[in-house]
Order: structure tokens, then sequence, then C-alpha cells
């Protein structure tokens, strides 16, 4: 999926919500826990539920790697739902991957070839040779870890370094390394909603570039605030939220209760694309 296409959708649909699909078989409505794959019923319920609300799904890995085998049949079975009944909705494999070069191709080939998804997670720690080979591949993209929304962001990630005689911290000249990366038109970068504060400081160095931003929801981060400073001419954010969407309720009525918390957040945005658009 080209950028433009993703623009396009967010204009169409008035939103740039990011619904993630973290599923726990202990959070779930019990009675699926009766069907062959839970996991896929209950993304299913929600994708048909919200996807004219969201722009994007995000399945954290995490959550299908914790079952095994049966977790990436439930996996695959999500996005080649995605795929085949909503081919508009971006889709973001939350792998947080990145090694040396000939293993990152491996990574890349995995989620970009065999699961098609339109974009992965990826850590920047090991550098340029870790994340080139994702770039690689053509209208894909690459979304880098800059400042997350965690607490351990300051364990690393704000730390000043020194470089050419000029102190910055970690995080900023991870972004204005990555720019001089072959084929980074197709970077995308994560910034926590919980530090909307650094977001002025990180659109003087990234104006143009798209940010997933999770950490709205369970973990308290504004969208107002976010938005105040993350917005550009292109919208260029994706919101996610994750657990206050998709546990909404735990009962049989769990993917209208889903649809009723995207909305809240769909409207809000609405509302924030008028004024800024
Ligand atoms: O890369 C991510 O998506 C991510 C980066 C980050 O800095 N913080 C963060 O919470 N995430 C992911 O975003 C999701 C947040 O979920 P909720 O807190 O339930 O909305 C989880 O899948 C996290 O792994």
């Amino acid at each position: 999926m080209t950028t433009q296409q993703i623009i396009e959708q967010i204009k169409f649909k008035k939103s740039f919500l990011t619904i993630g699909l973290d599923v726990d078989l202990e959070k779930i409505p019990t009675h699926l826990l009766q069907v062959e794959d839970p996991i896929f019923e209950f993304n299913k319920a929600i994708i048909d539920a919200t996807h004219d609300l969201a722009v994007a799904y995000k399945p954290n890995i995490a959550f299908y790697e914790a079952y095994g085998i049966k977790g990436w049949i439930s996996l695959k079975k999500t996005i080649n739902y995605i795929n085949e009944k909503y081919p508009e909705i971006f889709t973001i494999a939350d792998a947080k991957r990145g090694d040396i070069g000939n293993t990152s191709s491996m990574y890349a080939k995995a989620f970009f070839e065999d699961l098609q998804f339109d974009s992965v997670t990826v850590a920047p720690y090991m550098g340029k040779d870790s994340v080139e080979p994702f770039l690689a591949f053509e209208n894909k993209h690459t979304i880098m870890l800059a400042l997350t929304s965690n607490d351990g962001a300051f364990d690393f990630q704000t730390l000043l370094v020194n470089k050419d005689q000029q102190e910055k911290e970690l995080y900023k000249e991870v972004l204005e390394t990555s720019k001089k990366w072959k084929n980074s038109e197709n970077l995308m970068y994560v910034v926590g909603a919980t530090k909307a504060e650094y977001f002025a400081e990180i659109r003087k160095i990234i104006p143009d570039s798209f940010l997933l931003v999770p950490g709205v929801g369970a973990q308290g981060g504004s969208l107002a605030e976010v938005c105040k400073y993350g917005l550009n001419s292109n919208i260029g954010l994706l919101i996610n939220s994750s657990r206050a969407i998709i546990y909404a309720s735990n009962r049989t009525d769990f993917a209208k209760k889903a649809r009723e918390e995207a909305l809240k957040i769909k409207q809000k945005m609405e509302v924030i694309l008028q004024a800024n658009l």
C-alpha cells in the first residue's frame, strides 16, 4: 500500500485510528473459547464491527506467538481476512524485529511476503544494516521505534549522545541518521502518546513522516495533546488503541462495545481533522 493510499483512506473515513489486535485468551468472552479458533473469531467480529471507523489494524505478534502454531494460524487467518475483505485497510505487524542483515531479510520476507502485511515494526538498536533489508520492499513500510510509550524509554532513548561536538538525545540521533538510509521514504516511526510534549521537537526532524502513536486508552496518553504538535499537512499520524477498544466488554456484546469505544475516538478525530484540514 502506498502512503498516498493511506492518506486518502484517512480523508475518506475521517479517521486516523489504528486498532490493536492484542488478543489474550484470558480476556476474551468465555463463550468464544468453545469455537475452533477463538482468536480468529474474536478478531473477525472486532474487524467487522469497526472497519469503517479505523484505517489500520495492528496485531501484536507476541499475542499470537504465545499460543504456538495455533497462534500463527490465527494470525495468518486474521491478516488474510483483512486483506481479502477490507483491502483498503493498512496492516501493521507489530513484531519489533531487527537483526544482522541476512536475518532481517528473512524477517522482512516473513511479514511482507508470506504474511502479506503492509508494514512491520522494527527496533533500531542494531543500526542501518539491520533496518535496510526491510526498506528494500516497495510499497511496504518499516515502522521504527523512536520514542516509546513506556517508562523504560527514559533508560536509553533520551540519553544525551555527543556527535560532531553536538549533544542530542539518542532518539533524535536515531531519527536524523535513519533519514539518510537507502529507501528511507519507506520509514515511519513509533512515538508514544504518553510523550506528547516531545512531538514538536520530533516534527522539526521528520516533518513529513507518518508516526504510529500507541499509548492512548489503557496507557493514558491524550489524543488532543498528540495532535496539537504531531499532525502535519498529510495528517501524518496513526493513533493506536488496543485494550481500551477490544476489551470494552467481555460478554457476547463485545464487538458492539468495541465499536462504541472506537466511535468515541473516531468522533474526536473527525473534529480535529475538520479544524486542521
Ligand atoms: O510498537 C508499538 O506498537 C508500541 C510501541 C510503544 O512505544 N508502546 C506500545 O504500547 N506499543 C504497542 O502498542 C500497543 C498498546 O496497547 P494498549 O496499551 O492496550 O492500547 C501494544 O501492542 C504495545 O506493544
